[in-house]
């Protein structure tokens, strides 16, 4: 098991890391999420050895990783552009970490084969790997970082150079490829969708402090507060009257009055859909096409400005629109 205690990492004036405590049980799979400049890669570094802490310590298994080298940790890292020997063939790159154990070439080869199977690539072995795309690159370094067995497999934006599309099928791919293998991992991202798609849990890190960590799922459904939210995907915050407001308008019995007391909503756009019979009518803001909806921002009285969603782009700035809540989409704030 992986345990940080109070870590704390600075750099002359910059608090990169800031008394962060976290841990992970084995076979489970951390996301750690938050904006650029957070420090989640200074942390993800200082997992692997590669920054030295402040203060604090991290324990795997209960044994302290002070003074612990890298190489000897037993861990793997694979960073966003995945790092492959650009001259060499997809097998020699994954089979690099069983060559430097003199695993034998027989058993190599057929390891080779069993990683390019599990990560989609079958028949791949003798490419270059200056000939593959992208998406096949992360695949390989992938299966490089999977060759190792690594006791911990840490993963530096694993997926941010790829394209958006790929990116949603690539996450599948990988949280599937972990669970099967029962690799313990944590995960560098800022993409919300793909800590989401990929991890157990999930820790938010805003400027050095883990701001929320917890169950992927409660994390998403239940954010502690109005940063985190929105940085989670909760576009718009209500507070106050315009709460009030938007209870006395939400259909009568609406699951969302129980356990609101009247605090700070946070909404997802997917809670706000434009319907015809929706309790609540705005005026279009702010209209934006995405490939399978519309983004919309619309003006309600007494509520304000909230983001919603139409599933057609009949709507022109000006229009009003009526709007339907779906409580799913909707987390009270402490
Ligand atoms: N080697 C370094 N020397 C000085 N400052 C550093 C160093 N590495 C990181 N920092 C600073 O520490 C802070 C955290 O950086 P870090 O790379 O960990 O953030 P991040 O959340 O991973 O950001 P990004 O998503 O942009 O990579 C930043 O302010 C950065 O400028």
């Amino acid at each position: 098991m992986l345990e940080l205690e109070d870590v704390t990492v600075r750099f002359d004036e910059t608090t990169a890391v800031d008394d962060v405590s976290l841990d992970l049980e084995e076979g489970q799979v951390l996301a750690v999420l938050g904006p650029s400049g957070c420090g989640k890669s200074t942390l993800l570094r200082a997992v692997a050895g590669l920054e030295r802490l402040d203060s604090g310590r991290i324990t795997w298994h209960g044994r302290d990783l002070a003074g612990v080298p890298t190489h000897r940790r037993g861990f793997a890292l694979m960073f966003q552009d995945g790092q492959l020997f650009a001259h060499a063939s997809v097998a020699d790159n994954i089979a690099y970490s069983l060559r430097l154990r003199g695993v034998a070439r027989a058993a190599r080869t057929s390891r080779v084969g069993e990683l390019l199977e599990l990560v989609g690539l079958p028949g791949y072995a003798d490419r270059r790997t200056t000939t593959l795309s992208g998406g096949e690159q992360q695949r390989v370094a992938l299966a490089r970082a999977l060759a190792a067995e690594p006791a911990l497999l840490l993963l530096d934006e694993p997926l941010s150079a790829l394209d958006r599309s790929l990116r949603e099928r690539l996450a599948g791919d990988l949280r599937e490829i972990l669970t099967t293998t029962g690799t313990t991992a944590v995960m560098v991202t800022h993409d919300h969708d793909e800590a989401f798609t990929v991890a157990d849990r999930m820790a938010v890190m805003l400027a050095g402090r883990v701001a929320q960590e917890g169950d992927t799922a409660q994390v998403w459904h239940s954010p502690v507060s109005r940063e985190v939210a929105e940085f989670i995907g909760y576009e718009t915050v209500l507070e106050g009257p315009a709460v009030a407001a938007l209870l006395a308008r939400a259909d009568g019995g609406h699951a969302l009055r129980a356990g609101t007391g009247g605090g700070t909503l946070a909404l997802r756009r997917s809670a706000l859909r434009v319907d015809a019979a929706g309790p609540l009518t705005g005026v279009v803001r702010r209209a934006v096409s995405v490939s399978d909806a519309v983004h919309l921002l619309v003006e309600v009285p007494e509520i304000g400005q909230v983001a919603a969603r139409a599933d057609d782009p009949v709507h022109q700035l000006g229009d009003e629109v009526r709007l339907r809540l779906d409580a799913g989409g909707i987390a009270t704030l402490p």
